[in-house]
């Protein structure tokens, strides 16, 4: 009997685009980025795609860019590119508006209509746009699987450039609290596939904790075998500075602590208060930031807007 990592590990090579476009069928796919300040990069991303899948090879019906809160010319640079682009402020502000990732990715289920939904970073920096059909791939051809993620090398000085989150935090949490997860060689990535049924049926973390609850709920409710992996090969990103990353880490823990009982359920705005130390000038300067852990209820259970249709599961 095959081991999970043997029966659903795949590489992006493993589908012909042809196979893939076979498969698809009348399915419709999205492929949405959740971007904070992201102008330097989203627009290749955005175009490669765009000429890639939707305008030489139609794999892609759409291309949604979650502007999350950016300050910069984000939404300009995307939508010259090709996305559609919405400030997640401005989807269904009857829901109200948190800062985050995850709150964009949710937010993105009321303005797709993809039955699959792909997720992207928009701070790639070394990516290809295979990355898109590799994460389709089970999706297309497995009924059985829901939830793809990507896998990578991090080129980098010490050959793994990054991935301090996932190695420091996420992977021990795996091994204490879901250890079923442990084959999962990037069990962070950004970059990752979802039936839109199951996507919509989940708790979302507002913040970065969005890709460890995906892959935690979506073991409880459909079982290790709705999830697959795809080496992408090579990958590397815009790397945060450190303390940014605590309060990353901060959400990540709080979700996860969440998910196995060791902390209560957050209420709407529930925050941690996260006190880090920054030496400056020969003194020691403490800060504290109030880290958002709040969850979002799943989108299908959302009452449509008045005039509006619900999200479509
Ligand atoms: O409040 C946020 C924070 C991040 N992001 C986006 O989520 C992706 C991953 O975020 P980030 O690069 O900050 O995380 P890292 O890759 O460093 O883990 C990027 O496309 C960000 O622009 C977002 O849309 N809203
Ligand atoms: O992989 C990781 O440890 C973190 C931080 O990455 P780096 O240490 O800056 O490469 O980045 C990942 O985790 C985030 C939280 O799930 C995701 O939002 C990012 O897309 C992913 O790159």
């Amino acid at each position: 009997m095959p081991n999970w990592a043997e029966a659903n590990t795949y590489e992006a090579g493993d589908w012909t685009l042809a196979s893939l476009l076979e498969a698809k069928g009348e399915t419709r796919v999205s492929l949405v980025v959740p971007a904070r300040n992201e102008a330097a990069t989203v627009g290749l991303i955005v175009g490669r795609v765009r000429e890639a899948l939707i305008d030489t090879a139609r794999l892609v019906d759409e291309i949604v860019v979650i502007d999350s809160d950016s300050t910069d010319a984000t939404a300009e640079v995307a939508s010259t590119a090709g996305a559609r682009v919405h400030a997640s402020a401005s989807i269904r502000p009857d829901l109200g508006s948190v800062p985050g990732k995850g709150e964009a990715m949710w937010k993105s289920l009321f303005v797709t209509t993809g039955d699959l939904i792909v997720f992207m970073d928009a701070d790639l920096e070394e990516w290809d746009t295979h990355f898109v059909p590799g994460l389709l791939g089970p999706l297309l051809t497995r009924p059985e699987v829901e939830l793809v993620k990507g896998f990578y090398r991090r080129p980098g000085s010490h050959g793994l450039d990054g991935g301090r989150v996932t190695e420091l935090v996420a992977r021990p949490l795996v091994a204490m609290l879901f250890p079923e997860l442990a084959g999962l060689v990037q069990p962070l990535a950004g970059e990752w596939a979802v039936r839109r049924s199951l996507f919509s049926s989940l708790s979302v973390p507002t913040g970065y904790a969005v890709e460890l609850a995906a892959l935690v709920d979506t073991l409880r409710l459909r079982g290790l075998d709705a999830i697959a992996q795809v080496d992408l090969g090579r990958r590397s990103h815009r790397h945060q500075e450190l303390l940014d990353l605590g309060l990353m880490a901060t959400q990540i823990v709080a979700a996860a602590g969440r998910r196995s009982g060791l902390v209560a359920e957050p209420g709407p705005g529930a925050a941690v208060s996260l006190q880090q130390f920054v030496p400056s000038e020969g003194a020691i300067t403490s800060t504290t930031k109030q880290v958002l852990v709040g969850e979002r209820p799943p989108a299908r259970d959302v009452p449509a807007e008045v005039g509006e249709t619900e999200v479509h599961a």
